[in-house]
């Protein structure tokens, strides 16, 4: 009789770690998804854009903002570093993005430099501007898409 209580015991227990275990694969797998940048391909342009865990870039719709992305010119930069030029994209009135035109092409081929972008949309620091996404098409340069700073960007030293 005890033999057949302590079999029931162990079994209970090996039902209830094999339950957990799987609560907590379950759980680090939607952890995982979750992370997961929201790629975009673009039929129109060839190209991609990926956006970042940003519930800010992800309410909108990609194609709007590649058009809108595709259509900057020279009347919205808004400032300009070794790396490109910065322009301010308005999607509406009360939601703007500083996008930075890289002057270098395309990420396809460039894993290293995805993999980097990517690592930098995990980081979320007040003393460093989000990077919402990017957008990469065969014959256009590269984009990179932040967040509008009130006074510039927080790396700039006023050149
Ligand atoms: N997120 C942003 N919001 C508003 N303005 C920005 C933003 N990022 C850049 N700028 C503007 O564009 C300018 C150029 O920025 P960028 O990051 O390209 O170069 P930098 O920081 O000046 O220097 P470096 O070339 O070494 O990166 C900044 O000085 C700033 O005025």
């Amino acid at each position: 009789m005890e033999r057949a209580l302590l079999l029931a015991f162990y079994i209970t227990i090996s039902c209830l770690a094999f339950v957990a275990s799987k609560i907590v694969i379950a759980l680090l797998l939607y952890k995982r998804c979750k992370k997961r940048p929201i790629v975009y391909d673009d039929g129109l342009s060839g190209g991609k854009m990926v956006m970042f865990r940003s519930p800010v870039l992800q309410s909108l719709t990609s194609d709007a903002f590649v058009k809108k992305a595709l259509k900057l010119t020279n009347k919205d930069i808004i400032g300009s570093g070794g790396y490109g030029t910065v322009y301010k994209l308005a999607v509406n009135d009360t939601l703007s993005f500083a996008v930075k035109r890289l002057n270098w092409g395309s990420t396809e081929k460039d894993h290293g430099f995805k993999r980097e972008l990517e690592a930098m949309g995990d980081i979320k620091h007040r003393n460093i501007v989000t990077l919402h996404g990017y957008y990469t098409a065969p014959r256009y340069n590269n984009l990179l898409i932040y967040e509008l700073m009130p006074n510039g960007s927080p790396f700039s030293s006023g050149g």
